[in-house]
């Protein structure tokens, strides 16, 4: 089951790419096998399993279920009580579930539901806005009622708040809660906090992870309202982030929505860009239109290089596919043109979007059935002795290969291009390097010294 495929004339692109065979390239659809224990992704057996299950609810492709019967089809769904009763047992907990399970969106809802709040607030973090943001209006939209963003359920991001007095479901990012935890050490607008995507590790979440176990401590011993905290990924490691919450429990939640089908390079290739154009118009010519597609690329210039590159060959008379519309994805964008992202697709057109790491983790994009995976990111990495920070192209981690698969398989079955090839993925590093271990320190210094967090600072 190999395809060969390559496209025509590929004008005006970048490093030299003029060549027509930079644009072949086989890839072998192969099923993936893995073991699981710590939240990675299931085996074929399990997913073929769910595929079954599932099959009848999909229509042309998208799911036919009204919201609430979506929530219910979720792995998560029926293990509501069990999950209820372990969040209301322990004041630490950490979460782990298969991307795409129903954590992120349900478990506030069932806190909430259960009043294990008692009339705090829930927060939850997100390491991004756009997550923060657009899974604040998918709660808001499954709890139903004409309730609108900024009641019962809200956000709040960087220049932005959507959140009044009603508002006990508060999506925030870590930087905002940081922000927040400066003002008030003990966060006593929260009786829950739950940190999500902790695998990322970014530095706003590690500092996250110190002030809320001291808050909880704190609370404790004054007898103040307590403060239950939850730690949830897909893909962390569970025994350092129990180790680190005194050996807190560990739960973890079977099942994920819809199968996904890896695909793996036969041959390792230098050219990503070019790989990521070639396999997406491989998917444009043999997909039905309502299959939108989402390729991780690194950054803005490269981002616009290859959306303008699939828009020009796409309207070549001897490239096959229907009508095709290209969005972009980056943190430099202006807020409305990241949500356009959102928007579906005209009937019988199909979407691309091009995404960095923002489309990476926690958000789902309806109607995405394809992957295209680089297998790049840009990094922020600082260089102590030269005291200069700079922005680095390099592997992603195998977590953060499997945070891309799981952007697909959301509301139906989906496939994942890997441009690597089986081994390359192997040799990946397993989890990313903490963001503290490769940034500058100066401004999250700061924050901590003005939380009285750091008792002598010699910067
Ligand atoms: N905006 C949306 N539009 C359509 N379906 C959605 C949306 N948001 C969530 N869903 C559905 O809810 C499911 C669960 O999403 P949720 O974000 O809760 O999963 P998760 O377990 O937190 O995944 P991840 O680890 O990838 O963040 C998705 O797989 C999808 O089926």
């Amino acid at each position: 089951m190999e395809t060969k495929y390559n496209i025509g004339n590929n004008n005006g692109q970048r490093n030299g790419m003029h060549n027509k065979n930079k644009f072949q390239m086989r890839i072998k659809p192969t099923p993936i096998l893995f073991g699981h224990k710590n939240g990675l992704p299931p085996s074929p057996k399990r997913m073929k399993m769910n595929g079954k299950e599932n099959k009848g609810n999909i229509l042309n492709g998208k799911p036919k279920l009204s919201i609430q019967d979506q929530r219910k089809k979720l792995p998560i769904f029926d293990k509501r009580n069990k999950l209820v009763e372990l969040i209301q047992k322990h004041k630490t907990l950490i979460i782990l579930g298969e991307t795409g399970s129903g954590k992120t969106t349900q478990i506030p809802q069932f806190i909430y539901s259960a009043q294990i709040h008692q009339n705090g607030k829930i927060g939850i973090t997100q390491p991004r806005r756009v997550a923060a943001i657009s899974i604040a209006t998918r709660v808001a939209a499954e709890i139903g009622q004409g309730m609108q963003v900024g009641e019962l359920v809200g956000y709040s991001v960087r220049f932005h708040d959507e959140t009044s007095k009603k508002t006990k479901i508060k999506f925030l990012t870590d930087g905002m809660l940081l922000r927040e935890a400066m003002f008030d050490r003990l966060l006593m607008e929260y009786n829950v906090i739950i940190l999500d995507e902790a695998h990322e590790r970014t530095i706003h979440t590690d500092v996250l992870f110190g002030i809320v176990k001291k808050a909880q401590k704190v609370r404790e011993d004054r007898n103040l309202p307590p403060l239950k905290i939850i730690i949830m990924s897909a893909t962390m490691d569970v025994d350092h982030f129990s180790k680190y919450f005194n050996n807190c429990q560990a739960v973890y939640i079977e099942g994920r929505t819809y199968p996904v089908t890896m695909h793996y390079t036969i041959k390792p290739h230098d050219d990503y860009e070019a790989a990521c154009v070639a396999t997406f118009f491989k998917i444009h010519k043999e997909a039905p239109p309502d299959h939108d597609v989402l390729i991780f690329l690194t950054g803005q210039e490269e981002i616009e290089t290859c959306a303008n590159r699939i828009r020009t060959l796409s309207k070549q008379p001897d490239v096959m596919g229907p009508p095709l519309k290209v969005f972009t994805l980056y943190a430099a964008q202006p807020h409305s043109q990241q949500m356009s992202v959102f928007q579906p697709s005209p009937v019988n057109t199909r979407k691309v979007i091009i995404s960095t790491n923002i489309a990476e983790t926690s958000v789902t994009i309806s109607g995405i059935k394809y992957v295209i995976d680089s297998g790049m990111v840009k990094v922020r990495t600082y260089h102590p002795t030269t005291g200069l920070e700079m922005l680095k192209v390099q592997k992603i981690s195998q977590e953060q290969a499997w945070q891309r698969t799981g952007r697909a398989g959301r509301d139906s079955e989906g496939h994942c291009y890997r441009l690597y090839t089986r081994s390359q993925f192997e040799l990946m590093r397993k989890t990313t390097v903490p963001e503290i271990q490769r940034a500058n320190l100066c401004t999250v210094s700061l924050q901590l010294l003005s939380l009285g967090n750091i008792e002598r600072c010699n910067i």
